[in-house]
């Protein structure tokens, strides 16, 4: 587990700049995750042992690729992967905040916790990703979301927020360029694939200027694809 950390610190410094104080609430957050997760499966256990590593260094990656950004949305947290490590990176930041939004409440409880622990930028909408993004702020710049579903599926879910000028952050694996073709059946978009530095193969697409494929506004309802 030393090793895992150090490994971790050192992938997270060359993604992006990792203050002490950043590094005792991340500490913190690794904490809280391993005691929470000897009674709550809050990530898949064969990953708790390579938790900086597979976790959080692979989540700070979605903060660097919109560094500017202060405002964001992370759909189906989890543990809060990547959305409250993305807190934790702006916790300094005047005016950032991280809406964390999931609908178990067991996970929303650990959340918070993990939020009053780290001091994280971090919001928790304890609710479905389908009437938050109905009422989320407008000011929202960014969307983030990992291991939630396929592009074609997250488009969907996301679009309101996308259709607002957020961009979106998604962490994908080795499956992204089929992801990506099978999303633009329903949606126009343009994107940008940055590769992962901490998964061989694996990639995050920045998506943006997405509309519906066969009208130029709407939610992609009357697209079968899009899977609604
Ligand atoms: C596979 S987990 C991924 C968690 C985290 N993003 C990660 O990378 O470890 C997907 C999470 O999304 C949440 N989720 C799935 N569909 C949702 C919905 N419609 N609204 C809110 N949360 C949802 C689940 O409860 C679960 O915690």
């Amino acid at each position: 587990m030393m090793a895992d950390r150090a490994g971790g610190l050192a992938l997270l410094e060359s993604i992006t700049d990792v203050s002490r104080e950043t590094r005792d609430r991340l500490d913190r957050y690794a904490d809280l995750l391993r005691r929470w997760s000897s009674a709550k499966n809050l990530v898949g256990p064969d990953t708790l042992s390579r938790l900086w590593t597979r976790h959080i260094a692979d989540s700070a990656q979605a903060q660097a690729c919109l560094p500017a950004a202060r405002r964001w949305a992370d759909l189906g947290s989890g543990a809060g992967l990547p959305g409250l490590i993305i807190a934790i990176l702006l916790a300094d930041r005047p005016g950032a905040c991280v809406d964390l939004v999931e609908s178990n409440g067991r996970k929303c409880a650990f959340l918070r916790a993990a939020q009053r622990a780290t001091g994280a930028a971090a919001q928790i909408q304890c609710r479905r990703i389908e009437d938050y993004v109905v009422t989320a702020p407008a000011d929202i710049e960014a969307v983030s979301a990992r291991a939630l579903a396929p592009l074609d599926r997250l488009l969907t879910l996301a679009f309101p927020l996308l259709a607002r000028g957020a961009v979106g952050v998604f962490h994908k694996g080795q499956d992204v360029e089929r992801e990506l073709t099978r999303a633009s059946i329903c949606w126009k978009f343009t994107h940008e694939l940055i590769p992962s530095r901490t998964q061989p193969g694996a990639a995050i697409v920045i998506v943006r200027n997405c509309v519906a494929r066969d009208r130029q506004s709407g939610d992609g309802s009357h697209c079968p694809e899009a899977g609604i």
